[in-house]
């Protein structure tokens, strides 16, 4: 029998914590079983108390004492330690069954699937049948505000695609904190978002204001102490083109809309992982309650 999950990750800050606490409510609503994995050492503060807890089997504070390593390298040190200790992962989930969401809420530094395969490695352990056997979505989170700036929604989504990638696994992206963004701009515009292509930089804002001004940087030209002058410059422009064709060309990044403040948007997230992972496929029929 098949156990489902749910891997939230993203940038520092990005929302993760909040959306596996949103979702936990959302479920509970609707009467389906969550279980809240914290796989962040650092983590102090919760909505809802982990079932499974990292910080039970190892402590940063602690790594970072007796290593005397910094906060990063105390966090891969914990990692490393967890991938050598994953009795504690076994035994804290191998008795769920299938009506469980297992959500992980996973540290924000993302150099623990861009650089180090530590999240692909434990990712393959979760999945492996006839082990934990557990049927994952990955859900990668950007912070719904870089739509404001074209080049940092182009970085952050390169940053999803390498996740994608790197983790191999049935994914979704979603802009976060949408409730902070959806007044700012007409719907319209906020609906080109959804999918990252190229066209998104001809009328970067950014750009036509400079032309506007009658700024032009000549890439061969320009004064590399200037840093004003490489960031909006010519250069800068390329580098950009050439990250959306990249994107564009894979097309793998599609995203959603988060605004945890809102039910609604949790419950629609939460349909499409349910349809991703197949979760209510494998769901046993209920006897219907006794008539009395
Ligand atoms: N307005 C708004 N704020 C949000 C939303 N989601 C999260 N936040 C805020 O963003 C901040 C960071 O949220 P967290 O959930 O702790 O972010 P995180 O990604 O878990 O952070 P790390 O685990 O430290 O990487 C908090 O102040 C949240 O209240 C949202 O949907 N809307
Ligand atoms: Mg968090």
């Amino acid at each position: 029998m098949s156990k489902f999950g749910l891997m939230v990750m993203g940038p520092a800050g990005v929302g993760k914590s909040t959306f596996c606490a949103s979702l936990i409510t959302h479920l509970q609503l609707n009467r389906r079983s969550a279980f809240y994995v914290n796989l962040d050492p650092a983590a102090e503060h919760f909505e809802h108390q982990p079932d499974l807890d990292i910080k039970d089997l190892i402590s940063v504070e602690d790594v970072m004492d007796e290593m005397q390593l910094g906060p990063n390298g105390g966090l891969v040190y914990c990692f490393e330690y967890l991938m050598q200790n994953l009795d504690f992962l076994t035994e804290g989930l191998e008795s769920l069954t299938d009506e469980y969401l297992i959500i992980f809420d996973v540290p924000g530094q993302i150099e623990l699937y861009t650089h180090i395969p530590i999240l692909p490695d434990l990712v393959k352990f979760l999945s492996r049948p006839g082990a934990l056997d557990i049927r994952l979505c990955a859900a990668y989170l950007l912070e719904g505000t870089s739509v404001l700036d074209r080049s940092k929604y182009f970085s952050g989504s390169l940053s999803a695609m390498s996740a994608m990638i790197m983790l191999e696994l049935p994914h979704i992206n979603i802009l976060s904190k949408w409730d902070l963004v959806k007044d700012q701009l007409p719907k319209k515009q906020l609906k080109r978002f959804k999918t990252p292509d190229t066209t998104l930089l001809e009328d970067d804002p950014v750009d036509v204001a400079r032309r506007k001004a009658g700024i032009h940087i000549d890439p061969h030209n320009w004064d590399s102490n200037d840093q004003d002058a490489v960031l909006s410059g010519t250069s800068f422009k390329r580098l950009n083109t050439a990250v959306a064709n990249l994107i564009e060309r894979f097309s793998l990044v599609q995203y959603f809309e988060l605004d945890c403040t809102d039910e609604e948007s949790v419950g629609a997230i939460l349909s499409h992982i349910d349809y991703v992972i197949q979760y209510h496929e494998a769901q046993e029929p209920k006897e219907p309650p006794d008539e009395e």
